[in-house]
């Protein structure tokens, strides 16, 4: 079906940082007066009546508003308007390369370090942290003669010594972010690692990296500065340090001429501190990054057992399981060197077209078998199994990137907490564009006539608007709906769905499972359900597997366990439902039903 997108899809408009920015007066003040100074700087050529190093007898100590000396001449009889604005030049050079270099080298391996393997992140951070260790200053004044005297060599050198700050706080921001579940959900729609690194997590650590480049450029200017004060670098450059090491040597006759250099550098190096300042004021202001944290549902929130029963059905046998589990084990190393199991042995198998819920409490171990379908457990997570399939493929040998294909194609994730799961600063249509994308392979004009296909398809009453919308603008529902049309567009053969109806409330709820129970019926999709509640276990499965302390204590289908559960466990978690009346909005079924539902 083809579907035609409106020109308006791509106009969207940021939330824009800048215009935050433009509130604050100090940092206002400082880009007006950096700008200034840069355009003079620039100008220079044009703007001074002389070259910034011809030297007059005449000029010696010249006062302010000699003829051709605007700003009088200096000991050496030369201009020191157009020394300043030469200066000017230096220290903008100085500048920009020192941030160049400290950002080429500490942002590559910041992001490849908080994202790689723990080995890797040790490596990295060992390397950086021991160049933290050298004294900056020292080894730029020990490197003076290796440099010639040049500023650009010698403000390299500054960027690689300064470059272990960039490394630690894009490493530290990554750790931070690379757990989001909006970086998950990238993986499982199976963007390369590269693509996630450049478009998910370096736009959420873009604004830090900025804030400190502006400080770092304050930095950079200041030392460029001080060592041409000390004479670190050679004459034939003009700079704020040079200048003003000549002033002094005329402080008490002339303090005038000190002047003039060291307003220049306060307003260069101080405005880039101020501006670093307002960009951080800015950024917290507009901050939308999620936390990754996880509500428990409200007791009001809980479906009844009603619907539940008409809909769950009996028999769930297919040819032969698309996803076969046994003897799975999940453990973690803790700080005393032991290996704690969070899953204890469980065997499973969820035939194609099955519904199995795999319901326990909170710790029982549900995620941890999810994520490890999924092939998103952390690094330190040790999986084994005897036996642990999909579609035939085994999940725990072979080739990684093969393994990441396999998993791309035939499973699809549907997460707990919609508004985590989508990047704060994408709009819904990127994020669905670029997934499909990701494992279709198709065009973008496609993969945008697809995009808005799914978001009709899961319900979503006006696409071309959600589309273009970001994600605080949508609600919880609307959001849990565009992450199932992602999860739907690669035409999944395992839908794995944990907790997805946890975060919403209680008609969105229903509204939500119902679109699962359709789309699993059209799309004849198999769907691992993780859940801690009967009454969306009852909604939906066909299969249900009881789990507690990582250990599967009872399965069978719902109605089974409805009335004839074995396990004490199995009992209790029936009882905590049927207890809570007061949440209840339809009858507790009764055997009669029960029996209407079987005949169903
Ligand atoms: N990275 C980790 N390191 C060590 N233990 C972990 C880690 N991740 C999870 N666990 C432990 O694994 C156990 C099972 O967690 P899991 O997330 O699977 O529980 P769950 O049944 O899904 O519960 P919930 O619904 O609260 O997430 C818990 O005890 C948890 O503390």
């Amino acid at each position: 079906m083809s579907v035609l997108i409106p020109d308006s899809v791509e106009t969207v408009r940021r939330p824009n940082v800048f215009r935050r920015l433009l509130r604050n007066p100090m940092a206002v003040g400082s880009m007006i007066l950096i700008a200034t100074v840069i355009v003079l700087g620039l100008l220079a050529p044009v703007l001074s009546a002389h070259s910034p190093n011809f030297s007059s007898l005449d000029a010696v100590n010249a006062p302010v508003g000699t003829p051709g000396y605007l700003l009088g001449g200096d000991s050496s009889g030369r201009d020191i308007f157009a020394r300043l604005l030469a200066s000017v030049n230096t220290a903008m050079l100085s500048a920009i390369t020192g941030v160049a270099v400290a950002l080429l080298i500490g942002i590559p391996f910041g992001l490849i370090s908080g994202y790689a393997k723990p080995r890797t992140d040790s490596i990295f951070s060992w390397v950086f942290n021991l160049l933290m260790t050298f004294p900056a200053l020292v080894l730029l004044i020990v490197a003076f003669p290796i440099t010639g005297g040049s500023y650009i060599v010698m403000m390299g050198i500054f960027g690689f010594l300064f470059s272990p700050a960039i490394f630690r706080l894009v490493r530290n921001l990554v750790v931070a972010v690379k757990r989001e579940l909006y970086i998950d959900a990238a993986r499982v729609s199976g963007l390369s690692t590269a693509r996630i690194l450049r478009r998910h997590v370096l736009s959420a650590v873009r604004g830090p990296i900025v804030i400190t480049a502006s400080f770092l450029a304050g930095v950079a200017i200041a030392v460029q500065a001080g060592l041409a004060f000390l004479g670190l670098g050679t004459n034939d450059v003009p700079s704020f340090g040079s200048m003003t090491a000549d002033a002094f040597a005329n402080l008490y006759v002339y303090p005038i001429q000190f002047l003039w250099p060291t307003v220049m550098l306060a307003i260069l190096s101080g405005g880039f501190v101020l501006i670093g300042n307002g960009l951080r004021d800015a950024l917290e202001d507009s901050s939308l990054t999620p936390t990754k944290t996880r509500r428990r549902a409200e007791p009001e929130t809980r479906r009844t057992l009603t619907t539940a029963l008409d809909d769950a059905a009996e028999n769930s046998e297919g040819p032969s399981p698309l996803l076969r589990i046994r003897n799975l084990r999940v453990s973690y190393p803790t700080t005393s060197g032991e290996m704690k199991r969070v899953v204890n042995g469980i065997s499973l198998d969820l035939d194609a077209g099955g519904i199995l819920g795999l319901i326990g409490e909170s710790g029982s171990g549900k995620s941890q078998t999810a994520f490890a379908v999924l092939g998103l457990l952390p690094p330190e997570a040790r999986v084994e199994a005897d036996e642990f399939t999909l579609d035939g493929h085994d999940l725990l040998g072979g080739d990684t990137g093969q393994l990441k294909r396999l998993r791309t194609t035939l499973v699809a994730y549907v997460p707990q907490e919609p508004m985590s799961n989508l990047a704060p600063s994408f709009t819904v249509g990127a994020q669905l564009v670029e997934g499909i994308r990701a494992t279709t392979g198709s065009s973008k004009r496609e993969a945008r006539q697809l995009a808005l296909e799914l978001l009709r398809q899961v319900g979503i009453a006006d696409p071309p608007r959600t589309y273009r919308s970001y994600p605080h603008e949508i609600s919880g529902g609307m959001a849990q709906r565009v992450l199932i049309a992602g999860a739907i567009a690669s035409g999944p053969r395992l839908l794995i769905a944990d907790e997805p109806t946890t975060a919403l409330d209680v008609t969105v709820q229903a509204e939500i499972l119902d679109l699962l129970r359709t789309l699993q019926k059209d799309l004849s999709m198999s769907v691992l359900l993780v859940t801690h509640n009967f009454g969306v276990v009852a909604d939906l499965c066909d299969q249900v597997a009881v789990m507690r302390t990582g250990e599967i204590v009872e399965t069978g289908s719902y109605r089974h366990l409805y009335r004839n559960a074995d396990h004490e466990y199995t009992k209790q978690l029936l009882a905590a439902i049927l207890d809570e009346e007061t949440y209840r909005t339809d009858p507790v079924p009764s055997p009669a039903q029960l029996e209407g539902s079987a005949e169903r």
